[in-house]
C-alpha cells in the first residue's frame, strides 16, 4: 500500500527561521497518527506542507503519492481555526460540499449536522466555536477521504463533545478504509484512538513509529503514552542543550 505522505528533507523557514527542518518521514495507510510537540515545535507547518497551503523552502513532500494540492477530492483537512464561511448556513455549506466533492456522502452530512443539533439554517458565524469546529469535521468526513488531516481539531469541544467526536472518528476509521493525522496536545485523546506517533520539537522530528513499538522499546520507563512522548521531549532538550555546548 502506497504511504500516505512521504517527506523528505523538507524544510520550511519563514523569513530567517526554520520552522521545520530535515523532516524525513514515512506514514504508512491505515493508521491513525497522532502529531505532538510543543507549541511553536513546527505541527502546524508540516501539514500545510502536506495539504499544500505552504510551499517547502527545502525538500519535497508527497501526499497519496502525488504532490500535495492534487489530491483534493481524497484528502479531508480541517486547519487549526476551523474555518468556515460565517455568512453560509451549515445547509449552505453541505450543498457547497456536495457540489465540490465527487465522493460527496450527502447522508452522512446531513445527519451528522442533525445529530450535533445544529440548527441548518443558521449562519455559521453565530454557532458556537465548537460548534464550527463540529460542521468543518462534518464537511471534511463526508467527503469520504481517503486521508484525513486535523490540526487540533478537538481544542474547542467540550470534554464531552470531544470524547463524542472521538468516538466517532474512531468508527469512521473502522467502517472506511480512511488514514487519519492529527495534531493534539492532548495526549490522553490521542492515546484513545491512535496507532501511530510522530513527536516533533523545535522543528525537527524527534521520534515517528508505531505507538506499540515505541511503548515496547521503552519498557518500564514509559508504561503509557502520556509518558512516552514526555521521555522524548525530555530527551529532545537534553541532546539540543548538549550540542549547543
Ligand atoms: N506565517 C508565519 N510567519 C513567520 N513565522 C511563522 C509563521 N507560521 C509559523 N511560524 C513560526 O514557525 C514555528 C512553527 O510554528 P507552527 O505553527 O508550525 O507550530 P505548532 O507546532 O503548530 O505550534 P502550536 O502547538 O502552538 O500550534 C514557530 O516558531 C512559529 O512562530
Amino acid at each position: 500500500m502506497t504511504d500516505v505522505i512521504t517527506a523528505r528533507g523538507l524544510g520550511k523557514r519563514y523569513k530567517g527561521r526554520w520552522a521545520l527542518t530535515e523532516c524525513t518521514l514515512s506514514i504508512p495507510a491505515g493508521r491513525v497518527v497522532g502529531l505532538v510537540g510543543p507549541n511553536g515545535a513546527g505541527k502546524t507547518t508540516l501539514l500545510n506542507l502536506a495539504v499544500g497551503f505552504l510551499a517547502p523552502t527545502t525538500g519535497t513532500v508527497e501526499v497519496l503519492g502525488r504532490r500535495p494540492g492534487s489530491s483534493l477530492a481524497e484528502v479531508g483537512f480541517v486547519a487549526q481555526d476551523a474555518p468556515v464561511y460565517t455568512s453560509l448556513s451549515a445547509a449552505d455549506h453541505l450543498k457547497l460540499g456536495a457540489r465540490l466533492n465527487p465522493g460527496w456522502d450527502a447522508g452522512y452530512a446531513t445527519s451528522r449536522v442533525r445529530g450535533l443539533g445544529i440548527d441548518p439554517g443558521k449562519p455559521a458565524g453565530k454557532l458556537s466555536g465548537g460548534q464550527r469546529a463540529q460542521l468543518a469535521l462534518t464537511l471534511a468526513l463526508a467527503k469520504r477521504p481517503r486521508l484525513l488531516i486535523l490540526d487540533e481539531p478537538a481544542a474547542s469541544l467540550d470534554p464531552l463533545a470531544r470524547r463524542e467526536f472521538l468516538e466517532q472518528l474512531a468508527d469512521a476509521v473502522a467502517q472506511r478504509e480512511m488514514s487519519v493525522v492529527l495534531s493534539s496536545h492532548l495526549v490522553s485523546d490521542l492515546a484513545r484512538i491512535c496507532d501511530y506517533l510522530i513527536v516533533l520539537d523545535t522543528a525537527h522530528v524527534l521520534v515517528s513509529g508505531a505507538i506499540q513499538d515505541l511503548l515496547a522499546a521503552h519498557p518500564g520507563s514509559a508504561p503509557n503514552l502520556e509518558d512516552l512522548v514526555l521521555a522524548y521531549l525530555t530527551q529532545g532538550r537534553r541532546d539540543t542543550e548538549e550540542a549547543a555546548k
